[in-house]
This record gives structure tokens, C-alpha cells and sequence, in this order.
């Protein structure tokens, strides 16, 4: 699945149409699949107020009107005169069996359920006006709403806050970026009809989904040993700071690590899990450090001030490495990138404005851009952390589907970035470790679910997901009937 821009839509709306699919079936099938959608949400409704708009948004919208009239339901059009195209034909149908009326006569008091078909990925500007107003109306009627593809307004203010979405042929950014995922309410994808190959364009981010992260999933083999599995050192730990190593070893071991080492100064009173091998040190350069047993490092977690130098001393094992918190400067993922080592940083917005020389507001903004221009600049692949989580390495990037703000608490980046350096240990690429880790941390988040959670829990909870995975019990949230993690 991948998240598509209203232009990447458009675009592969308009190549159906090149190959001979005719677009009026595909109005056709949206606008029937939110029929489909609204009775099955609200079975017990019997009234509908449909608001339509100029566009093919509102020729939906009519489809929609005309399928609820057929099965009975009673049923009010509001929409502007003038549509062209396949709207026009859409009207036409409605207008066979319903008067449409205008859209100053909108009246949602009877309304058991309000569609709102105004606007969807035509929108160029905010609302405003008359559209605005009806806009707010839809919101005061108080009535449940189900929007056709996206609810109308987005991204800007004022729009409709729905309670059901129906996605048409794929997602696009309102319905997985803030605040439109907010606005949303439930989301479900509609497929209308377009051929396979136009949904999957390989340059558009992937949505990650529990079937391809399964199939990443690192084998155990019957004959397997603490030592064929993957070995991870985590390199961190400061006066200040002493859990956020700790926490980084059990997130690897929790995600299936065979052992795990923690070095630290010595001076700092960090407290390894038991199962780690401690590697106190007096300095960064010493010995035991570069021969210390690993394919994979975590660096940085808890490093304070001494972050940079744990990162340059790490960066002698020339092993897969992912970068976190204190070793996240300019100059230090610099000089992973000149010597070629294979590298996954895991920044949050603030780190990510640190290492782009730039201000958190221009990263929270543009996420996607963000990772990307990260990706790009340090030859690395990035993982920026937020809601949602994205991620980019040079040429492809994908956004986590998993997780939720509960998760946003003390030492959970700690234990992703332990996570994702098992992974890398255990020989997965750093995409696909990226992929899987982030994953499976938000899996975990959202199987906790609830405001107060720990990253101790977090960590502790990787199995029990991972199993959940494997199993294949997991559906994308987009699937009918699942409710979007908020
Ligand atoms: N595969 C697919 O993708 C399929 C997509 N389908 C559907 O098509 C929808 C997209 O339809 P669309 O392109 O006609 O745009 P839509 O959102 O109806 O609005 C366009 C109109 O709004 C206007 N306008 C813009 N901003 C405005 C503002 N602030 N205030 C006032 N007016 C404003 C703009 O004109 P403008 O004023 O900019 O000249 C234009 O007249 C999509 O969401 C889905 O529902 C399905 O039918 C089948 C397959
Ligand atoms: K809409």
C-alpha cells in the first residue's frame, strides 16, 4: 500500500482512464462503496442529508444519494448546479428519481446521517464563505458523518470533522498526517476499480503493513545460538543518564538479540539488565571496546555531552550501526557516511532540526521532506520519529501505521533503537530492520494503548507482538471495520 498525493491519484486515475477504463465506473464505485459504508456503520438510520459540492467529490456524493434511495432509505440532495462530466451523469441519474435541491436549503435536523460530499482532493485553498458555513454546519448538526474520501476543508480550517471516512482507491496524507487523521474518525479504504499496477508506483512512500513486515520477520532456526542470531553492543550512558542504555539492551534483547553488551563510562552508574554483558570503561578509546563481541551497535542512547566521542570511538567496529539521540551531530553521522558504515538514525523532530540546521517547526511541517533531506544529506537511512512515524534511505521511503501518543514518554526511543539494531544483527538490511523495528515498537505501543505506559512495558511487550505478527493475525488499520489509532 502506498500513500498517495492527490496528484499521484489523479495521475493514476487518468492512466485507468488512458488504458480504456471508463471513469464514470469509477464514480460509480465510489460513490456506491460510501453507500455501502454509511448503512453498515449505521444500520438502524433511515434519514440521509447529502451535501454535495461542484466537483467530482459531490458526483459521489450523488451516486451515494441515488444507491441509499434505492434501498429505501429516505434521502435529501443539496448540491450547486453546474457539475461537468462524470457529475453531470451522476446528477443525471439522481435527478430521475430525487429532486436535488440547492445548497442555501440545506437542513440537517432530520438527518440520521449526514454525507458530506463537498470537497475532496480538488481542494486548492481553504474554505470560505458559504462553504465554510456549510462546513460548520455539518459539525453543529451534531449528526454522525460519513465524508467521501476525505473530509471536506482538509488540510486547512475550517473542515468537517467526520466520524467515518471512506478512502477512495488509496490513502493520501489527510488520512494518515495530523490533524487530518484526527478529522477523520474511522478510516476505511474503498477499492473502486483501479488496476493493481496503479496503486503500488514505486516512488511513492509505502504504508507499512503487517503482511510485508511478517515476511521480514529474521528465521530461528532449530539449531540456533546466542551467538548465530545476532549480537548487538549498545554504546551510551552518562552521569545523568543511566537508564537509556539499559533500556536500549532490552529493547534489542526483547526483539530477539542472542546477546547483548553495554558499554559505558565507568563513572556513570548505569544498570545493564542481567542478561547483558557489562563493559564499563575508563575512556572511550579503551581496547575491550573494539573487540567487544557484535554485528550490530546502538550508539548514543543517554550519552550527554560524551555522546560525539562514544560515537567516534563506535564508529572503529565499522559494524551496521544505528545512531540515536547524543550522537546525533552533523559531523559525527558525517563521518559514518565517509566511512561507509551502514547506518539507521533514529532522530525526533528536535535532533532532526539539529542535524538539518534547521527549526523543529520546518520538520514537524514537512515529516516526510524532512527524513527524506536527512536521507539524502548523511547517505543514511533516517527514521523520524513522531505521529506517525516516517522513514526514508535514498530513492524510497515509507510511513509506520503503528503506534499512538501514549508512546511519547521517557526511554521509548531507547528501546527502538535497541530493537532495530537486533534486527540489524541478526542480518536484515538497515531498511528493513528500520521497517521492522518501528513497526513492531508501535504494535507494541498500541497493544499497551493506554496514557501512562512505560518503555520498560514497551519493550517487555515486543514478543507478545512479534507472535501476534507472525501469526498473521494483524489487518492494516484501513480495513473495513478497523478503527484508526487515533
Ligand atoms: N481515483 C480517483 O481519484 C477518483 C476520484 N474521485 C473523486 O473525485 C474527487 C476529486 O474531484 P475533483 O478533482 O473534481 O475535486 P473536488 O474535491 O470535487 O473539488 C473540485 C472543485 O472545487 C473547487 N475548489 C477548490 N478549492 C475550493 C475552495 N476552497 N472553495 C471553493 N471551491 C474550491 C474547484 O474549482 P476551482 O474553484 O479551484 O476552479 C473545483 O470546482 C476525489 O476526492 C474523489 O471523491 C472519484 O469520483 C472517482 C475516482
Ligand atoms: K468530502
Amino acid at each position: 500500500m502506498r500513500l498517495f498525493t492527490p496528484e499521484a491519484m489523479r495521475a493514476a486515475d487518468a492512466q485507468a482512464v488512458e488504458l480504456g477504463y471508463p471513469s464514470l465506473l469509477l464514480m460509480e464505485a465510489a460513490g456506491r462503496a460510501v453507500a455501502e459504508a454509511a448503512r453498515a456503520a449505521w444500520p438502524e438510520a433511515e434519514s440521509y442529508a447529502v451535501v454535495a459540492g461542484k466537483g467530482n467529490n459531490g458526483g459521489d456524493g450523488l451516486v451515494a444519494a441515488r444507491w441509499l434511495h434505492l434501498w429505501g432509505r429516505e434521502v435529501r440532495v443539496y448540491a450547486p448546479e453546474g457539475h461537468r462530466g462524470d457529475a453531470a451523469l451522476a446528477r443525471a441519474a439522481l435527478a430521475a428519481h430525487l429532486e436535488i435541491e440547492p445548497l442555501e436549503a440545506v437542513d440537517l435536523r432530520e438527518a440520521d446521517v449526514v454525507v458530506d460530499a463537498l470537497f475532496g482532493t480538488g481542494l486548492t485553498r481553504p474554505l470560505e464563505g458559504a462553504w465554510a458555513e456549510l462546513a460548520e454546519r455539518i459539525n453543529a448538526a451534531d449528526r454522525p458523518v460519513v465524508a467521501v474520501d476525505v473530509p471536506s476543508g482538509l488540510p486547512y480550517a475550517p473542515h468537517v470533522r467526520a466520524d467515518l471516512t471512506v478512502a477512495l482507491a488509496g490513502l493520501k496524507p489527510d488520512h494518515v498526517f495530523y490533524p487530518g487523521r484526527s478529522a477523520c474518525g474511522r478510516i476505511q479504504l474503498a477499492p473502486i476499480g483501479l488496476p493493481p499496477a496503479l496503486l503500488e508506483p514505486r516512488e511513492l512512500p509505502e504504508l507499512l503493513d503487517p503482511e510485508t513486515m511478517r515476511a521480514l520477520l529474521p528465521s530461528r532456526p532449530g539449531h540456533a545460538h546466542k551467538g548465530s542470531v545476532g549480537r548487538v553492543l549498545v554504546v551510551g550512558g552518562a552521569a545523568e543518564y543511566t537508564g537509556a542504555p539499559a533500556l536500549a539492551a532490552l529493547g534489542a534483547y526483547r526483539a530477539g538479540a542472542g546477546l547483548v553488551t553495554v558499554a559505558y563510562p565507568s563513572d556513570a552508574r548505569v544498570d545493564p539488565p542481567l542478561e547483558a554483558v557489562r563493559l564499563p570503561v575508563s575512556r572511550w578509546q579503551d581496547a575491550r571496546l573494539f573487540e567487544a563481541k557484535a554485528e550490530a551497535l546502538a550508539v548514543g542512547m543517554g550519552g550527554g555531552s560524551g555522546g560525539g566521542a562514544a560515537a567516534r570511538a563506535a564508529l572503529k567496529l565499522k559494524k551496521p550501526t544505528v545512531l540515536d539521540a547524543d550522537a546525533l551531530y552533523p559531523e559525527v553521522v558525517k563521518a559514518y557516511a565517509a566511512a561507509a558504515v551502514p547506518t539507521v538514525i533514529t532522530p525526533h523532530p528536535g535532533e532532526a532540526a539539529r542535524l538539518l540546521e534547521t527549526g523543529v517547526g520546518t520538520v514537524v511541517q514537512d515529516p516526510l521532506g524532512s527524513a527524506c533531506e536527512l536521507a539524502r544529506r548523511f547517505r543514511t537511512t533516517a527514521v523520524l520519529k513522531g505521529g506517525p512515524t516516517v522513514l526514508c534511505e535514498p530513492g524510497r521511503a515509507a510511513v509506520n501505521t503503528t503506534g499512538n501518543p501514549a508512546m511519547a514518554t521517557g526511554g521509548a526511543g531507547d528501546v527502538l533503537s535497541g530493537a532495530i539494531a537486533a534486527f540489524l544483527a541478526a542480518g536484515l538490511a538497515p531498511w528493513d530492520a528500520a521497517r521492522l523495528g518501528v513497526y513492531l515498537h508501535g504494535l507494541a505501543g498500541d497493544h499497551l494503548g493506554r496514557i501512562g505506559l512505560t518503555a520498560h512495558e514497551l519493550a517487555e511487550a515486543l514478543p507478545v507482538v512479534r507472535e501476534k505478527l507472525e501469526l498473521g493475525y494483524l489487518r492494516p488499520y484501513w480495513e473495513a471495520g478497523l478503527l484508526s489509532p487515533r
